[in-house]
């Protein structure tokens, strides 16, 4: 990967706006997000990384004990229009994850504004918001709760959920018994089945079997059909070029891109130091960017 200075990459920045555009936009928009910063405070004690001394010195508060603040995300602006589908992408550290969590209201931005209009839904980290005590059944009906459904509507999509994730057999055990596959199954058959206006998915295409990961796709394509807005982490290029009407490149917290995702994502492999693949143009060749499957990881950044 090449190396990155400030004067390589500019921030993309939005221009300010009266109040009146500001209504239009509230109305129009399904996320603002506006000069958002999100800061992590880490207590950073160098010595203390052995086994030896926090053994002997459990229990002590160490004098060597530093804070130190992780500017994750760095003056973000950002607007994502009802109905469509924003790709997140960037290198590892880039921020992105911060952002959705902070989009999702699980993370309190230090500073700056985030608007989200509508009913949010998100599949974030692996079973995030599940108890492991706690039976699938439970855990469905619970999330469903808690997402604002009612008892009836709970009742209504319960099937629907345990049958996409194929999962009726093992739906009474606890959830601590699931494979982390079974796991990624419900989290993803609940969160896509809440019919949400807003849905947040984080590298969930890349979890369970080949087969699954192609059933998430296509539920993923269907929601797209239906007009939700949708934001979508993933280094999985492909599906991110396939899916997205927008794309952001996230780099060292902050916008360094935003487009096409077929131009965003292609300029991301260059910087990377990886070739851009074929275009269409070139339509006899087979190697063309079409003919690539959307879930294939071989555009995986994860193996670059
Ligand atoms: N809980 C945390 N406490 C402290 N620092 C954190 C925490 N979570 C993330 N960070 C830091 O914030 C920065 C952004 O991390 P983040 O997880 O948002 O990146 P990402 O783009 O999602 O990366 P990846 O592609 O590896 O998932 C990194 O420097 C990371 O070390």
């Amino acid at each position: 990967m090449s190396s990155l200075s400030a004067s390589d990459l500019t921030a993309v920045s939005a221009a300010p706006q009266d109040a009146d555009a500001q209504l239009d936009d509230d109305y129009r928009l399904a996320i603002r997000i506006k000069d958002v910063r999100v800061d992590y405070r880490t207590i950073v004690n160098p010595r203390a990384n052995t086994l030896r001394h926090t053994v002997t010195n459990f229990g002590r508060k160490s004098k060597d004990r530093k804070v130190r603040m992780i500017h994750a995300v760095k003056g973000v602006t950002l607007d994502v229009p009802h109905g469509k589908v924003l790709g997140i992408i960037g290198a590892n550290g880039a921020g992105k994850s911060t952002l959705m969590r902070a989009i999702a209201g699980i993370l309190p931005p230090s500073s700056g504004e985030i608007v989200v209009n509508g009913r949010i839904s998100t599949l974030l980290a692996l079973g995030v918001g599940f108890n492991g005590q706690l039976s699938g059944r439970d855990n469905v009906v619970l999330g469903s709760l808690a997402a604002g459904l009612t008892r009836r509507q709970v009742d209504e999509r319960f099937e629907q959920i345990t049958q996409w994730a194929e999962l009726e057999h093992a739906i009474d055990l606890p959830m601590k018994a699931y494979s982390s596959g079974m796991y990624g199954r419900l989290a993803f058959a609940v969160s896509t089945h809440l019919e949400p206006d807003v849905l947040l998915i984080d590298e969930a295409l890349s979890t369970g079997d080949a087969h699954f990961r192609r059933k998430s796709y296509e539920k993923m394509q269907e929601l797209v059909g239906q007009a939700r807005t949708i934001v979508i982490v993933s280094h999985g290029l492909a599906a991110i070029k396939e899916m997205c009407d927008d794309c952001i490149w996230m780099h060292q917290g902050e916008i360094v891109r935003q487009g096409k995702p077929d131009e965003v994502a292609d300029e991301y492999l260059e910087f990377q130091g990886v070739p851009r693949p074929k275009r269409k143009e070139n339509a006899e060749d087979e190697t063309a960017d079409d003919d690539v499957d959307p879930l294939d990881d071989a555009m995986s950044m994860e193996d670059i």
